[in-house]
């Protein structure tokens, strides 16, 4: 997520990038109003304000820009309707409402009554179809206000048939969702109706459900506006993270000034076969470029030579797969990229019963999947959705349709952190810890990038310091900073690319403050 105006907001700051479901920001609001005696209506015109604000710093609309306004018939068309009187009052003229519902209930009843008596256009798109489609094709923007939090299931009635005929109009880039993109509840699933948004202004502690990566698709940018919910309300309700510099912050201490090599951590990467030697090399670099003081490469003896003469600062020993050679002696460890599967059994049993700290990536999680056991020790998975569904003997389809609830069954089967890698990133620990890494860079979808991401990890996971999750959450989300980096730099890139960014990311955050 854009972490836009909130970055500069304190308290934000002090609350964290915090997600939380629907039920749970139903909570923050009675909480607000039952404990604290906040009046509904006060934090309704607050939302309005401050999401109208929101609006018109991203666009800058003028009094003759044309608005339409989408109101349901719950809290969220509220929200749309107070915005609507706050335009009209800043000078708009050219503003229409258009229900999607007939009944309007509660607060929303009370607002369209008062845009009512102001004289705004209000148009009914069941029974005023033809005019409410001209006014939308019509409109520079169109606020969302069909349904938010209060949804049930997947849209249905006379809200499916408007957002289904908005989005035929493809101008999703003019959509400005209020709180959620109207369909977008904790259960959606690919192919639900949903009004595609190219802003998404939510409500702060924004919605976990905008991040599941079949939703995430249909919010554009995603923006958190604070209406004033005391600290204390959010406090109350568990809640998730999203990865941002501030969270990073906070994860990822500066490396001691006294540090050198020995106590910045040896990680040993057991990697790279005929055929996928790169794949092995990117996972050892970048786990230097994670802050590892040194790093030993094991490869198949077979690409021993190979792989020795392309690397200078990692050490690289043949390995033919007997036993390992004093794992104990590494603080963390990598498994599975380019390691092939074919008689690594036995040894990969080895490596876990030894090794106490790592990262299992690529084949790794192939032959976790054949043991089917809990682990013991701090390891973290990066399984990218087939690899999960390997790991849960299911469909990539299943993983797909629910990767948060998938996520949470590996990390709870397995005992280990899971990273679940996609275009939302989702990091999960078995006692329910929940991270998510906003990524939407199509172009990190490129070979290697994965080895260099999990060896980035084991980088970090050298320094005994640093809590698993925290160094996944961290590893992660640079990850993501490099290939934004590189996607502006050098446009279509190669994931070596990635790996001096990667280096300058870790040295600005955990050399600079030092
Ligand atoms: N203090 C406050 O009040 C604050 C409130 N806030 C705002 O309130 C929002 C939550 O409001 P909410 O709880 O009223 O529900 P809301 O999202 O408007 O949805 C209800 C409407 O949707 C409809 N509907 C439901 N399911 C449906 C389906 N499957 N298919 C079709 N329709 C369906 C449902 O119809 P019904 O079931 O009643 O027939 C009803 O019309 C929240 O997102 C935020 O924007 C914030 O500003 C914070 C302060
Ligand atoms: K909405």
């Amino acid at each position: 997520m854009s972490s836009g105006g909130g970055r500069t907001d304190f308290w934000r700051m002090k609350q964290g990038m915090k997600l939380v479901d629907n039920e749970g920001a139903r909570e923050i609001d009675r909480i607000a109003q039952e404990k604290y005696g906040i009046p509904g209506d006060i934090l309704m015109e607050n939302a309005g304000i401050r999401i109208f604000d929101a609006l018109v710093g991203e666009f800058h609309p003028g009094p003759n820009t044309p608005l339409v306004f989408l109101a349901g018939g719950g809290n969220n068309a509220g929200d749309a309707l107070v915005m609507a009187r706050q335009a009209f009052v800043r000078g708009f003229r050219k503003l229409s409402i258009v229900l999607v519902k007939k009944e309007a209930r509660g607060l929303a009843a009370k607002w369209l009554d008062v845009v009512h008596r102001l004289g705004l256009e209000i148009l009914s798109f069941e029974d005023e179809f033809e005019s409410s489609m001209e006014r939308i094709s019509g409109a520079a923007l169109i606020i969302d206000g069909i349904t938010g939090t209060g949804l049930s299931g997947p849209l249905r009635g006379k809200a499916a048939e408007c957002v289904e005929a908005v989005n035929r109009l493809g101008i999703s880039e003019k959509i400005v969702a209020v709180d959620a993109p109207s369909g977008i509840g904790d259960d959606f699933r690919t192919g639900y109706p949903v009004l595609s948004a190219g802003l998404t202004l939510s409500v702060f502690p924004a919605k976990s459900a905008l991040f599941n990566p079949a939703a995430r698709l249909h919010c554009g940018k995603i923006l958190p506006v604070l209406i004033g919910f005391p600290p204390q309300a959010v406090e109350a309700v568990p809640g998730w993270v999203l990865m941002d510099r501030e969270e990073l912050i906070k994860r990822l201490p500066p490396f001691a000034p006294d540090s050198y090599k020995n106590r910045r951590g040896h990680t040993a990467v057991y990697a790279g076969s005929p055929g996928t030697l790169g794949a092995g090399l990117l996972a050892a670099e970048a786990a230097g470029r994670g802050g590892a003081g040194l790093v030993t490469l094991f490869c198949d003896t077979a690409v021993y030579t190979a792989a020795a003469s392309r690397m200078r600062s990692v050490m690289v020993r043949p390995w033919n797969g007997d036993e390992p050679e004093n794992p104990e002696k590494y603080q963390s460890c990598v498994i599975g990229p380019g390691w092939g599967i074919d008689g690594r059994a036995g040894v990969f049993k080895k490596l876990l019963e030894s090794s106490r700290r790592g990262v299992i990536d690529a084949d790794g999680l192939s032959l976790l999947s054949g043991t089917k056991r809990a682990l013991e020790g701090e390891w973290i998975l990066t399984p990218h959705p087939g690899e999960c569904a390997r790991l849960l003997d299911c469909s990539s389809r299943e993983i797909l349709e629910d990767p948060f609830g998938a996520a949470a069954e590996v990390s709870r089967r397995y005992n280990a952190v899971v990273l679940l890698k996609s275009h939302v990133s989702c990091l999960r620990t078995p006692d329910g810890r929940t991270a998510l890494i906003d990524g939407m860079n199509p172009l990190m979808g490129t070979g290697g990038s994965g080895d260099i991401l999990c060896g980035f990890i084991g980088g970090l996971l050298a320094d005994t310091g640093l809590d698993p999750f925290d160094a996944a959450a961290a590893g992660c989300f640079l990850h993501q900073q490099a290939g934004r980096a590189a996607a502006l730099e050098d446009g279509v890139f190669l994931a070596e690319d990635l790996l001096k960014s990667l280096s300058r990311l870790i040295g600005e955050y955990r050399y600079e403050r030092s």
